[in-house]
């Protein structure tokens, strides 16, 4: 089979509440994904062996080697069907690198996808979606697009409604925030208020109804009233210039400014196309309007 490409969106955590620390690590989550017009592009050719190339925004920052996570996606996926990873994945990125927005998840996804393809496999569904689980706690939402609520890790979708279209400006930062970085300084800010950061200690969150009805009816007001990212004070104690971004993302017309996700990209809700373009213009140094919802992992 001859080359195939697949188109992976980048995502915003429109709520994103953080539950207390497991023993296994990882963070009890309440979170809404929706994905974004924003997107790489990963293009599965036949090779001898595994070889991987990228090209686009930021692509210095994106390792080349077994790490890449579209890497890690091929070998699992040849692993589980007995089949050698033999494949030159090459991808396009537009989604900002360690910025909060999935990039890595996007292409592990899409890798899964064009691999499937490549290699005439017919995976179903569900067993991509397990890989995806496997791969990162993201990577199941980079897959099926579109708005959901991811609970346990952030990893079990149930699929949300949406009612219309949202209009994002995404302004990027210099450098990445790490993710773990992240969850740590959430921790600490929490231990340093008096509280406790353990899941036994904290009551497993829930989806906001309000931003669920937000989305379902498609209002940007009531989304922007809704939004939330329990993550947005360690981004910002970690990178204090992001408040000053905020602040100027709200000057600029925005109706509402969070952290995406993890950050340090921030995210303003727009209400118009022009006050869209009048906002990116705010930020000279990279800003990038894009609509959601998105379709997610989509074979060219
Ligand atoms: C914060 C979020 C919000 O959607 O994304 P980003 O903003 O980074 O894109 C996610 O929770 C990131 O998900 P993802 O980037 O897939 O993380 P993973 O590879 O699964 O985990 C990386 C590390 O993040 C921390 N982690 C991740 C998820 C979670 N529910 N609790 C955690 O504590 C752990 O330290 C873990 O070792
Ligand atoms: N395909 C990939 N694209 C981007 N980063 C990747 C990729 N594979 C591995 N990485 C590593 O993962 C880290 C987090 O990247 P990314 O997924 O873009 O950020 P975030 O977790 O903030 O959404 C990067 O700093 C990089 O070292």
């Amino acid at each position: 089979m001859s080359a195939v490409t697949v188109r992976v969106p980048a995502k915003v955590n429109v709520q994103l509440s953080v539950g207390g620390r497991r023993p296994d690590g990882f963070h009890d989550l309440a979170t809404v994904f929706l994905a974004v017009g924003l997107y790489d592009h990963v293009t599965a050719a036949p090779a001898d062996g595994l070889r991987i190339t990228a090209a686009g925004r930021d692509v210095a920052r994106v390792p080349l080697d077994a790490t890449n996570l579209a890497a890690r996606a091929a070998v699992a996926l040849a692993k589980r069907y007995g089949v050698e990873p033999d494949v030159h994945l090459h991808i396009d990125k537009d989604i900002p690198v360690a910025g909060g927005m999935a990039g890595g998840s996007a292409d592990a996804a899409g890798a899964l996808v064009a691999c499937d393809a490549l290699w005439g496999l017919g995976a179903p569904r569900e067993e991509l979606l397990a890989l995806c689980a496997e791969l990162g706690s993201d990577v199941p939402f980079s897959l099926v697009g579109g708005a959901a609520l991811g609970t346990g890790r952030g990893e079990i979708l149930t699929p949300l409604e949406v009612g219309g279209e949202f209009r994002w400006v995404f302004a990027v930062a210099e450098g990445g925030l790490s993710t773990p970085d992240v969850y740590r300084e959430c921790d600490r800010l929490r231990r340093a208020g008096g509280g406790s950061d353990l899941a036994a200690d904290l009551a497993a969150p829930g989806a906001d109804p309000a931003l669920v009805a937000a989305l379902r009816e498609g209002s940007a007001p009531a989304l922007s009233a809704a939004l939330s990212n329990d993550l947005q004070a360690a981004s910002v104690s970690l990178r204090p210039a992001l408040a000053g971004t905020l602040a100027a993302g709200l000057a600029a017309g925005a109706l509402a400014a969070l952290v995406s996700g993890s950050g340090p990209t921030c995210a303003f809700l727009a209400p118009s196309e022009a006050a869209a373009t009048a906002l990116a213009a705010a930020f000279p140094a990279g800003a990038y309007p894009a609509l959601s919802p998105a379709p997610g992992a989509t074979l060219l």
